[in-house]
């Protein structure tokens, strides 16, 4: 392709990248979130950051997204500095970062998100609007309808609304801020798919996940970064997962895997009274009555798709569903149907699976997000004692080996993967008879993982009971027992030593096939 060109000093032989940061200090007050770190993503190449909770990727986010100015460092958007802080619409021009839980304002409709900020002076013509968001999504293959309120959109079409947004400004370097953490694999197909074609037009992408497998599926360059300092940038392929693991903790490790796998081969003693059981327990619209028992020392796993109605299952168990049809007791006593402290206070225990909604308040320390459940043990006649709080805040800190500077930091400092193990806390203040955790390790790293799954594990091990709703195969490994939905019905349940194979077959929908439910436990 270069054939006959001379090398000139003058032009450069390859585009200038897509996005190159040098040099980039961040700190928060005492915290060096970022430590003279950078990273270059060419024009259309897909690169990964991973790194563990804390290592610093979020913050390089907010860095090249122009919504934090470097304390030092430069950042260059195909060869030209980066836009003033404060210029939206240059940043906006230049780059978008999608993230989990789509950025859109919930209560306006898709064509008003497309288009927010963007309306001339004078009338909005609302049937024009809608008009140019149809076309805008046409042109990006989305098939959204512009008149969805953004609320009612699954996160993959608010992920492709989000894209088709950014790009519709002219960006063509759009972040990824673990897109996966809320979809199934269907849906992680049609993204990758999407995501492929936009390479193809050039578009450059910056992939964070936790989820190091969908690094090798996607990209093409990993840097990792550790304790706010970059260590490694390399091929992907030259790279081994053990040795990318091991960039990330700085340490030779075990991957989470091997550890589950090892973890499965205990049962539920048979014959007891459960803990929790669902008798012909169901939502309508969601899932069909379903009967099953957890005993002590019992993890059971309810394994599905989005769709599935495994979700809305576990809803259903910790009172934020009213159940259609059938009941739930703990240890034997009922618990009202759609009551959450009634659930809580009969011993359900909660870890949601969108923290963010559901599981935290942001703007409070982590000592009284911890304790929220437990307000009652923290002082006599309904006062809170500030130093109990403290206390048992640290235990948790320390327990769950969570990264912050101390029980006071509000929780919104922490990173994400540190905050789920916050909300993990909170449900296990109160020492539940049995935990309910819906997708416990979205967005916690490989390490990190195992200390999770630990504890749910230890729910069990103590001689209580906990339940494990996800399509993650390395949470259910943790499970005794897996009973797995398609479209709100049992389509297969599992014992210890289920294969992946036939687990992710019943999970698509699959018949389980000769294998059933024996198989080859790697
Ligand atoms: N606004 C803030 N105030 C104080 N500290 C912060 C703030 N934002 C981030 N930090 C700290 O900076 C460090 C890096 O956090 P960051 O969110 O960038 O990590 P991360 O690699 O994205 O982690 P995760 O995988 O858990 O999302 C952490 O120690 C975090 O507590």
């Amino acid at each position: 392709m270069s054939n006959g060109r001379t090398p000139s000093s003058a032009a450069s032989p390859s585009p200038p990248p897509a996005v190159q940061a040098e040099g980039i200090v961040k700190r928060f007050g005492p915290t060096v979130a970022l430590d003279r770190v950078g990273i270059t993503v060419g024009v259309g190449d897909s690169h990964a950051l991973v790194g563990r909770n804390g290592a610093g990727k979020s913050t390089l986010v907010s860095v090249l997204t122009g919504l934090h100015a470097p304390d030092a460092g430069r950042v260059a958007f195909l060869g030209e500095p980066a836009p003033a802080a404060g210029d939206t619409a240059a940043w906006q021009a230049r780059v978008a970062c999608v993230y989990q839980k789509s950025m859109v304002v919930p209560e306006l409709t898709v064509a008003e998100n497309l288009f927010l900020n963007r309306f001339g002076p004078g009338r909005i013509r609302w049937s024009k609007l809608r008009a140019a968001a149809r076309d805008l999504l046409a042109e990006y293959g989305v098939d959204v309808d512009p008149a969805t309120r953004a609320a009612d959109l699954t996160v993959e079409q608010g992920q492709f609304v989000e894209i088709a947004r950014a790009l519709s400004f002219g960006a063509r370097f759009i972040i990824l801020d673990e897109p996966t953490a809320q979809l199934d694999a269907a849906g992680i197909d049609r993204l990758f798919t999407k995501l492929r074609e936009l390479q193809q037009q050039g578009v450059a992408f910056l992939f964070i996940s936790h989820h190091l497998q969908e690094v090798y599926d996607l990209c093409s360059t990993v840097t990792v970064y550790r304790d706010a300092r970059h260590i490694l940038t390399s091929p992907v392929a030259d790279l081994g997962k053990a040795d990318l693991v091991a960039a990330m903790t700085g340490e030779a490790t075990q991957t989470a895997s091997s550890w589950h796998a090892a973890a499965v081969t205990r049962k539920g003693d048979g014959g007891t009274e459960p803990v929790l059981r669902a008798e012909q327990l169901a939502l309508d619209g969601a899932f069909d009555p379903i009967d099953f028992a957890v005993r002590p020392g019992e993890v059971l796993g309810l394994a599905g798709a989005t769709a599935s109605g495994n979700t809305a299952l576990g809803e259903t168990l910790v009172g934020l569903r009213k159940a259609t049809g059938g009941r739930t007791t703990v240890a034997g006593q009922p618990v009202r149907p759609g009551s959450v402290p009634h659930a809580l206070n009969a011993g359900i225990g909660y870890v949601p699976e969108d923290r963010h909604r559901q599981g935290l308040v942001l703007g409070r320390s982590v000592a009284e997000n911890a304790t929220l459940t437990v307000t009652d043990q923290l002082g006599p006649y309904g006062t809170v004692l500030p130093s109990k709080t403290r206390a048992f805040a640290q235990r948790m800190i320390d327990s769950l080996d969570i990264k912050t500077s101390g029980p006071a930091q509000p929780v919104a400092d922490l990173s994400g993967g540190n905050q789920q193990k916050v909300v993990i806390a909170r449900a296990m203040a109160r020492d539940p008879r049995v935990l309910v955790a819906v997708r416990p390790t979205a967005g916690v790293d490989v390490k990190s993982k195992d200390s999770l799954l630990g504890v749910v594990r230890g729910v069990a091990d103590r001689g209580d009971a906990a339940v494990i709703v996800s399509d993650e195969l390395d949470d259910l490994r943790v499970c005794d027992r897996v009973i797995a939905l398609f479209h709100g019905r049992v389509i297969a349940e599992f014992g210890s030593g289920w294969s992946d194979r036939d687990l992710v077959s019943a999970m698509e929908g699959l018949p389980a096939g000769a294998g059933g439910d024996k198989g080859d436990q790697e």
